[in-house]
């Protein structure tokens, strides 16, 4: 088991998670690296920080050449540990048993921490209490942030704040010149970035956790959503559709209807609608059986459809009646469209079981005019599809 996947088996928010845990590791492995290369740079930049303050501090105890080789050693086991800590937790996520590896980035903590906690012992900084608290600031500064910026492993921040401390408490136990408030507060410091420490790096993981998972639902949610949508729009759609003949259906026509008579009030372009009777249509059903009739059905509406244009409308009004819309078109251009489609229709053989089938039909047209009810167009319409039925059948009337 990897370093991250004890660790977050360990946490309390982890626990009852555990048979997800494979799943998600490989994309908390990804932040992880994500988090750490940032924190690497704001780890670096603060103990940077941290180094100028001492040097200044230090300005008129250590000789300029001195001084400028301990903080560039200083520099060097930072930036050293830095990258050794970082490959270490990239290589933690992935692979376990990096002991030695993990040793010589605490040994190399503690000898940074030691490097920087060795200067309280220098008898200027000792001596005068202003420098000893912006150090001691320092160090805390340090510390802290050290702590937050790579908080992966205790062991490493425990080596750390413990070689920052040492010194400090060593030459209080040994040296007068160290107050004693420096080796109690020293200590403090060290229990309290251990208790930080052990909770922060449980934290950052969680956090990871918890953003991955929150990611991970609100995508589902994205996509069931939009699985949603689909199959609301599908709904719509069959809840318009006539199964048979693929055409609007009575209730969908009406909606049509009344868009475009809305539309014709407002600017005045006409429309027509026009009624369309198969005829005989019951001898069809009665000699050839039902699935016949439907075969027929369907062959109507794909020739009624075909000869529309796009912004026509097709529907099927019941039984073996259809109802077509001519958008901005006058009652002659409609008259001429529906004689067009009733010889479409007659000229068009229809497969049946047992033969071809030829099927005519009767049409009425009726004009829309502003003013009118759609209710009375309708009825018109259907009117002038009975003069055609009583004129003989297979005829247009307007
Ligand atoms: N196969 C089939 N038949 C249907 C469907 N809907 C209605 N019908 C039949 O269509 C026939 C309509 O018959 P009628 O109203 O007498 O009309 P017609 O025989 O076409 O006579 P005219 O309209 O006067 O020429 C009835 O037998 C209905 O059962 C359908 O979806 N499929």
């Amino acid at each position: 088991m990897s370093y991250v996947q004890r660790l977050l088996r360990t946490d309390p928010l982890t626990t009852e998670k555990t048979a997800d845990l494979d799943h998600y590791l490989p994309a908390i492995a990804r932040d992880l690296d994500r988090v750490l290369g940032r924190r690497m740079l704001m780890a670096a930049s603060t103990s940077f920080l941290g180094y100028g303050l001492q040097a200044w501090l230090l300005r008129d105890v250590v000789p300029g050449p001195i001084l400028l080789a301990w903080v560039l050693t200083l520099a060097a086991i930072e930036s050293l540990n830095g990258t050794m800590a970082w490959r270490l937790q990239r290589r933690t996520i992935r692979t376990p048993g990096l002991a030695p590896l993990k040793l010589a980035v605490r040994c190399n903590l503690l000898l940074l921490g030691s490097a920087w906690g060795t200067v309280l012992l220098l008898p200027h900084v000792a001596a005068d209490p202003v420098t000893m608290l912006l150090h001691g600031m320092g160090l805390a500064l340090a510390m802290v942030l050290g702590i937050y910026n790579l908080s992966t492993d205790r062991w490493s921040y425990a080596a750390l704040s413990g070689g920052l401390v040492l010194p400090g408490v060593l030459g209080w136990l040994c040296l007068d010149s160290i107050p004693r408030e420096i080796g109690v507060c020293g200590l403090t410091l060290f229990l309290l970035c251990q208790f930080y420490a052990a909770t922060t790096g449980r934290l950052v993981r969680s956090i990871l956790l918890s953003n991955r998972i929150s990611k991970d639902v609100a995508r589902q949610l994205a996509d069931s959503n939009h699985r949603l949508e689909q199959l609301s729009h599908q709904l719509k759609l069959a809840a318009s559709i006539d199964p048979l003949t693929a055409c609007l259906n009575r209730r969908a026509m009406m909606r049509e209807l009344e868009r475009e008579a809305a539309r014709v009030r407002r600017n005045a372009t006409p429309f027509c609608v026009v009624f369309l009777d198969l005829d005989h249509f019951k001898a069809v059903n009665d000699q050839h059986g039902h699935a016949a009739g439907d075969a027929v059905l369907k062959v109507a509406a794909e020739v009624f459809k075909g000869q529309l244009r796009a912004t026509d409308m097709a529907g099927r009004w019941g039984g073996e009646e259809f109802v077509l819309m001519l958008a901005a078109t006058s009652l002659s251009a409609a008259v001429a469209k529906a004689e067009g489609i009733r010889v479409a229709l007659a000229d068009t053989p229809i497969p049946v079981e047992g033969g071809l089938l030829r099927i005519t039909t009767s049409v009425g047209v009726a004009a829309f005019r502003p003013g009118q009810t759609l209710e009375a167009l309708i009825a018109q319409a259907d009117a002038r599809l009975y003069d055609a039925k009583a004129a003989g059948r297979n005829c247009v009337r307007s």
